[in-house]
């Protein structure tokens, strides 16, 4: 599914007017239901509850007046507060100003007919608050009367439906601007946006409902369009087939180049999830004892050890010689990042044949040097967490995390894919971006991104191409550690490795 800025979002309703015939007033009509139609099938009956339908100054609160106007009919419990000004509505909004009113809507305007006070004794007593404050159109800090009425919301309402987006929230970011509201449930129409799935803003819609308001589906699907949703669907399409015909080489070699003395741990991980994927042969390049850690934990493995506790140039060409029997190489995990170590992966990544996926101390060694990146000549995955990224870019780490706008522009600089690491993960090329949505705070916790590290290569390895190997591992990394059955936190990484097969028999 497609996600959009505020605005493109625009640019949808001009098209749906010009192109389509399908005028905003319409889609504020079907927006408006779609919202009541949502509650009833929380709440199943409308008609023994009451409602507080709070009303801001522009197309939000014209949803906000069709939703009440759609109430009426189930319920005179119906409060209408309307914090703006009629005479400065949009036309659309004016006439449902006018329509509920003709329909008996008791609107109440804030400041001249109700006080913020009587604002907060009437949320208390009800049962849902509508919030149809500010929609895609806010504008910097929130303002005035509506920050106020904010606050009461997020202190006396019972249950919250937020129209399109929670008042507050960066429709582009999911930043808070200033206050927001905490919704239960929010209906957003046509597309999702950003702010839904970026946090602090994803949490704060609670429950998501993308409402289908007579959008075209070609408009919705447009190419103009190229961030998405990573959906089941995508990945299922993606993972590699088996073929009864087949032997190890029908599912690639994959290089792991990894561990230290100090490290051992993320070489295993890092070679047992390619395994995992699928891949049919994994190679272990690491120093003393990851080799022998690994050959015990899975005798399938074959390990190459290099005589040193890190790696250095002397190092470049066994693991030249070695990637040139490989699909794909993933460089990084536990490898440090002394002089040694950097001279090592600067030579060897210069000289690649094949694609790679560099993580972890790979990335800080990248960093200290980023003239290496335009040595690569191979298709590469970086897979940074944001600590990371804010290192590769030079950007403060709060100007890094969720920012699709910098992977985007650091995909296109350096022609590879982003994988930025978060609870929603972002994954830029040069010209798509997808957001994946799975995984829990199980997976906060070392050697969760070894593992992810290595699955990436490992359907690299089998001929999935950066930017799908990337998908698929992601979605299917976020997907196994939401199978664990015991509470979030107590998984560790090596129960991570067992639920891969779970995850990926559920595609
Ligand atoms: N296809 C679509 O897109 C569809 C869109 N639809 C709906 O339209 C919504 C977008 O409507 P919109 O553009 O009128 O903007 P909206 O969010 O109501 O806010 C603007 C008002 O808020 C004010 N204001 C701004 N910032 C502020 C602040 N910080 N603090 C305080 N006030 C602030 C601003 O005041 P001004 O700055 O102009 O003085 C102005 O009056 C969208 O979210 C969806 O619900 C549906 O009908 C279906 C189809
Ligand atoms: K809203």
């Amino acid at each position: 599914m497609k996600i959009v800025t505020s605005q493109q979002m625009k640019e949808i309703d001009r098209l749906a007017a010009e192109q389509f015939f399908i005028p905003s007033s319409i889609l504020m009509e079907r927006a408006g239901l779609s919202v009541v139609l949502s509650i009833e099938q929380v709440f199943k009956n409308l008609s023994d509850l009451s409602f507080l339908v709070l009303c801001g100054p522009g197309n939000n609160g014209g949803d906000g007046f069709v939703a009440a106007r759609d109430l009426l009919d189930y319920t005179d419990y119906v409060t209408i507060v309307f914090a703006g000004d009629e005479k400065k509505l949009s036309v659309e909004a004016g006439e449902n100003f006018k329509r509920l009113k003709s329909v008996g809507g008791d609107i109440r305007v804030l400041g001249v007919d109700v006080t913020l006070d009587d604002v907060a004794d009437i949320m208390k007593k009800c049962d849902i608050v509508i919030d149809a404050l500010l929609g895609i159109g806010i504008k910097g800090e929130v303002r005035g009367q509506i920050a106020e009425l904010i606050k009461l919301i997020n202190l006396y309402s019972n249950y919250v439906v937020s129209i399109d987006i929670p008042s507050g929230l960066d429709s582009d970011t999911g930043k808070i601007l200033g206050i927001a509201v905490k919704a239960d449930l929010t209906v957003t129409f046509g597309l999702p946006k950003p702010c839904h799935l970026l946090y602090p803003g994803r949490e704060l819609c609670g429950q998501l409902k993308v409402a289908s308001i007579g959008i075209p589906r070609v408009l919705r699907e447009s190419k103009q369009f190229t961030r998405q949703i990573i959906t089941k669907q995508l990945v299922s399409r993606l993972i590699p087939e088996r073929f009864p015909d087949s032997h190890k080489g029908s599912y690639g070699k994959l290089l792991v180049i990894a561990g230290s003395a100090e490290y051992p741990g993320a070489a295993v991980l890092t070679s047992l999830s390619a395994l995992r994927v699928g891949c049919g042969y994994v190679h272990l390049l690491t120093c003393s004892p990851a080799n022998e850690v690994a050959i015990q934990r899975e005798p399938g493995l074959v390990a190459t050890v290099v005589d040193k506790k890190h790696f250095c140039e002397q190092d470049v060409a066994i693991a030249l010689e070695l990637s040139n029997n490989a699909d794909a190489v993933v460089i990084g995990p536990g490898i440090t990042c002394n002089d040694g170590v950097r001279k090592f992966l600067s030579e060897f990544l210069e000289n690649l044949k094949v694609p790679v996926v560099i993580d972890a101390d790979g990335l800080n060694c990248l960093a200290r040097d980023l003239n290496i990146l335009e040595k690569i000549q191979v298709p590469a995955v970086l897979t940074p967490h944001p600590a990371e990224f804010a290192r590769l870019t030079g950007e403060d780490l709060s100007d890094v995390k969720y920012n699709y706008l910098l992977t985007e522009e650091f995909s296109k600089k350096y022609n590879l894919v982003v994988v930025l690491k978060s609870a929603t993960t972002i994954i830029s090329t040069p010209n798509e971006t997808f957001f994946n949505l799975t995984g829990n705070t199980s997976l906060s916790k070392a050697g969760s991104g070894d593992i992810l590290a290595g699955m990436i290569g490992g359907f690299a390895a089998q001929g999935l191409n950066q930017k799908d190997a990337s998908i698929c591992s992601v979605y299917l990394h976020g997907l196994a550690s939401e199978h664990y059955r015991h509470r979030e936190g107590s998984m560790l990484v090596s129960e991570l490795l067992d639920l891969i097969p779970v995850a990926m028999e559920e595609v």
